[in-house]
């Protein structure tokens, strides 16, 4: 288990650009499966998750070569599908969340897949029941073996349908759409996900030779085809990047200016955070945070206190909120943080509470912060990241806590960070990883 050292309590100042989207990257980097030809991707983020995919896809037979830096090149012509039989695909595959989408395409391409219950952050409850029902309507069989926790789902040949999913889920969107590109004839998924990543995932699995309609809304219609082509491919920047360096620089009354943000697929999040008070300046594809020394969160109209809450896109992304949580107890006044889509998400506020916040954990999907409005700043303090973002929130309340503050089990953030170190130092952040 790695750890920050943190001393905190100064401003940061500069530019940061943001890093490839890990969320889009996973998903990319699973439909290489679905051709045996050439595909090229750009802009991947070198952290932990994408990494540990890139792996297992290379012990599954893929020949992945890092071209340069975030640049890679995948051919899955030959794929040894015995190694999803081994103890160390196992461990590989329960090790992170985005590894689910490996069953998609292989079970588009060679008929089987097989995956342990996904891993990824200690959240709260996850199924995955979207994905093998969407399967099993392509007309796959799934078995669960309840006794080791794997699920195994196959298929001579799938066939198009109609299917409307029981929640909006992002990975189980893009698993049922990877499978159904090389289904026979027509699939439509009504309640699809909508986000940027999967507007990306579509995108290229249309150059790849994809036949889809309806990208970016929440009805997509597939025509199948028996083949698909190698293609060339651009991640996104990072949205939970770009919001985590808001929340950065707001909190630690700093002026940064985030470049290259990829303002279009931002959605609602520079507006939410300008409803918490901080001043977001939009410069071409650049936010500029500044003026950061006070910010007050907006009320309702009716004057009372407002809520910021999750919901599946174009809504705010869950994985945002615990920033936002974070941002609001220097705010002045006060805001209802509504983590709806998990369940154990919010208990960081503990170590938040520790640190001087005003915070009341009123269940454990809703948390009130009463701002500070920076009559006192937080108490440096010890504390272990138990997820990717409450991890990153972790660190930016540390920056701002005058004194010198500790965070275990730091790869929980490098997870979906990269370098975040030394990137942040670069900025003037004295962070040092022991
Ligand atoms: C690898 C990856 O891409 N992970 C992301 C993906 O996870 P993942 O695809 O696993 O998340 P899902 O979209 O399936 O669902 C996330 C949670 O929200 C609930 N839910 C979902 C849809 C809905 O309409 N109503 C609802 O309540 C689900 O029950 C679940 O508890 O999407 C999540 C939701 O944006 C993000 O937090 C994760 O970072
Ligand atoms: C929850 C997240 O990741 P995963 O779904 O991979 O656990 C996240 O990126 O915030």
């Amino acid at each position: 288990m790695s750890t920050f050292q943190i001393e905190g309590g100064y401003k940061l100042n500069g530019t940061i650009e943001p890093q490839g989207a890990k969320n889009e990257a996973l998903q990319v980097i699973c439909a290489t499966l679905l051709t045996n030809q050439d595909v090229y991707i750009e802009n991947i983020p070198e952290i932990r998750d994408v990494l540990k995919l890139i792996e297992i896809l290379g012990k599954l037979g893929v020949q992945t070569e890092r071209i340069e830096k975030g640049k890679y090149l995948f051919n899955a012509s030959e794929i040894n599908i015995d190694f999803l039989k081994t103890k160390e695909y196992a461990e590989l595959a329960a090790s992170l969340r985005g590894s689910i989408m490996i069953i998609g395409p292989l079970l588009a391409r060679f008929g089987r897949g097989f995956i342990p219950q996904p891993g990824g952050d200690k959240i709260g409850r996850r199924r995955v029941d979207t994905h093998f029902i969407g399967f099993q309507k392509l007309g796959a069989k799934f078995e669960f073996d309840a006794d080791n926790h794997w699920f195994s789902i196959s298929a001579e040949k799938m066939k198009g349908t109609y299917m409307l999913l029981d929640e909006a889920s992002v990975t189980g969107t893009a698993n049922i759409l990877m499978a159904a590109v090389l289904a026979d004839g027509t699939t439509t998924i009504y309640n699809a996900a909508c986000e940027p990543y999967l507007q990306q995932l579509s995108k290229m699995l249309v150059a790849m030779g994809a036949k889809i309609t309806g990208i970016g809304s929440n009805l997509l219609v597939i025509e199948g085809t028996s083949g698909l082509k190698g293609c060339s491919h651009r991640i996104l920047p990072d949205m939970i990047e770009v919001g985590s360096f808001i929340g950065l620089a707001a909190m630690t009354a700093s002026n940064i200016t985030i470049k290259n943000v990829g303002l279009e697929h931002l959605g609602i999040i520079p507006a939410s955070f300008r409803r918490l008070g901080i001043n977001v300046e939009q410069k071409k594809d650049n936010l500029v945070v500044k003026d950061t020394e006070h910010y007050e969160i907006d009320s309702y109209i009716d004057g009372s206190i407002m809520t910021i809450a999750d919901a599946p896109w174009p809504g705010l992304t869950p994985d945002l909120l615990s920033v936002f949580l974070v941002v609001a107890t220097q705010a002045k006044g006060s805001v209802l943080i509504h983590q709806k889509m998990f369940e154990s998400r919010l208990f960081f506020v503990d170590k938040l509470i520790d640190m001087g916040a005003q915070i009341i954990l009123c269940d454990p999907h809703r948390a009130t912060v009463i701002g500070l409005d920076r009559k006192h700043c937080l108490r440096a303090t010890n504390m272990t990241s138990p997820d990717i973002r409450a991890g990153i929130a972790l660190l930016i309340a540390a920056l701002s806590a005058k004194g010198k503050s500790t965070i275990h089990n730091i790869e929980q953030i490098d997870r979906g960070y990269e370098n975040i170190d030394a990137r942040l130092n670069s900025l003037g952040a004295k962070i040092t990883r022991l």
